[in-house]
């Protein structure tokens, strides 16, 4: 991905947070205010979401077929409409007035929106109408910010044709994450981080969650999680945990740092 890549911001920490479609519905205002006090410590958030769940259930309404690779959907030109008109037209809304309600200026946004995330196929043959970010306009997040206002992201790109492309919501977060130069990525999901043989694991490294992949206990959703996670780290993000909605889960460290002295 290229991107507009943001100029080095000021000593403000910046944390994006994405709450998974599997949370969405759950949340309640405790959950919310968190994130109220959060700014008002002057933490800069941007908060990104999916809604998995949420088109699922729209999906079925409609008796469109879909099925997912890697816990990426493959989208078909159908899925797709249903994908971008529930994410933007009912869980964006929904979730900025959540937001608004608990006392934060939020603004609901997706690819289409100022060139917010200008997306190509990721391979057209396979996953059909799944994007790949090709840049991020980094400087439409940095004006609302440095105004107070929570951009909440929508994960629907756009290509330079028009086209609507669905992206994972994890891959959104960690990519948007990496374009603002954020402290901190929090993938929030409705598990308290990654479980091995009924364990959540409070600490990860990249070569753990590599065995585990291959060895089928992180599958799924989970996936594009620690995909995710592991691109933001190796990239730069200081910080990445997936947490449940105490906020509580894995925190996943580069290899380097667990064998430092
Ligand atoms: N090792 C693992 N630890 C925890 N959850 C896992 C693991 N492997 C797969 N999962 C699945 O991943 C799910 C979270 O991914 P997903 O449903 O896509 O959530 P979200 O909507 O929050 O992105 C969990 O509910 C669980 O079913
Ligand atoms: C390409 C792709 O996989 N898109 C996801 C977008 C929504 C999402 O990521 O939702 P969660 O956060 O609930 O997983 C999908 O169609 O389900």
């Amino acid at each position: 991905m290229t991107t507009s890549k943001s100029m080095p911001h000021t000593a403000r920490k910046r944390m994006v947070i994405k709450l998974g479609g599997s949370t969405l519905e759950g949340l309640n205002e405790a959950f919310f205010d968190n994130f109220k006090r959060l700014q008002e410590s002057g933490v800069e958030l941007i908060i990104t979401h999916g809604g998995g769940p949420a088109i699922n259930r729209e999906l079925a309404a409609r008796g469109i077929q879909s099925h997912t690779l890697n816990g990426i959907r493959v989208t078909n030109e159908a899925a797709m409409k249903v994908v971008q008109s529930t994410l933007i037209g009912q869980v964006n809304p929904t979730l900025v007035h959540e937001l608004t309600h608990a006392g934060i200026a939020a603004l609901g946004l997706n690819g289409f929106d100022g060139q917010l995330m200008v997306a190509d196929f990721l391979d057209q043959a396979i996953y059909g109408y799944v994007g790949a970010i090709k840049t991020i306009n980094t400087s439409l997040l940095e004006m609302l910010m440095s105004g107070g206002i929570v951009p909440v992201i929508a994960c629907v790109g756009a290509n330079e044709a028009g086209q609507a492309l669905n992206i994972n919501g994890d891959t959104v977060a960690s990519e948007i994450a990496l374009a603002i130069g954020a402290d901190s990525l929090l993938l929030v999901t409705d598990v308290s981080g990654i479980r091995i043989q009924d364990e959540y694991q409070s600490i990860a490294t990249p070569a753990l969650i590599d065995q585990w992949t291959e060895q089928g206990h992180i599958y799924g959703g989970m996936i594009p999680k620690v995909q995710g996670a592991i691109d933001g780290l190796r990239a730069g993000i200081p910080s990445v945990q997936i947490v449940g909605e105490t906020l509580i889960g894995t925190t996943i460290i580069a290899s380097s740092k667990l064998h430092s002295p």
